[in-house]
């Protein structure tokens, strides 16, 4: 079962000026900035209520964030839910026949295992699931 949306991620060109853009958004400075090598990406995170802002920019090409970028533009990248055991989901969520692009949790942001659905099964939304490491 998904807990909460624990965060949105929006795809930006330059993090440094998209950091300064939702520093006024959110009347708050971002808490933390993290590079994730295996996504090739870098990320910065705003707190909101019990969740968070995640701005990504690519930091290599063929990065998830710089084609999705090159084809679509700067926005909203995917939402990302809050589980209690990530593995339990993903069968839940194979046994209602989406399809998952990792099936073993990976490595995420901020302290997470992460995997990903197909957005093409989520009428255009990518969703990712996320739970705290132990
Ligand atoms: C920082 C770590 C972690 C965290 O802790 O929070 C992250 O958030 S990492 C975020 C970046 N990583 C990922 O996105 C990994 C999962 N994504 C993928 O595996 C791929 O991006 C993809 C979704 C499978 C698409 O890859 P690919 O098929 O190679 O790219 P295409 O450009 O050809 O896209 C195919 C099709 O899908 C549409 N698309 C792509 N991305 C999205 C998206 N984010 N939301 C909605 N739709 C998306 C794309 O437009 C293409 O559709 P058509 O144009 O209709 O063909
Ligand atoms: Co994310």
């Amino acid at each position: 079962m998904m807990k909460k949306i624990e965060h949105i991620g929006i795809a930006v060109k330059d993090l440094e000026a998209a950091n300064e853009t939702y520093r006024k958004v959110m009347g708050a400075e971002h808490y933390k900035t993290e590079a994730v090598e295996s996504e090739g990406v870098i990320t910065s995170f705003f707190k909101v209520g019990e969740s968070k802002i995640e701005l990504l920019a690519g930091t290599t090409e063929d990065s998830p964030i710089s084609k999705f970028i090159s084809k679509r533009g700067e926005g909203i990248h995917h939402i990302a839910f809050g589980v209690d055991d990530i593995q339990a989901e993903i069968e839940r969520l194979q046994n209602e026949g989406f399809r998952l692009l990792n099936e073993i949790p990976k490595p995420g942001a901020d302290n997470k295992l992460v995997a990903f659905m197909h957005p093409k099964d989520a009428n255009g939304v990518l969703v990712e699931l996320c739970q705290d490491k132990e």
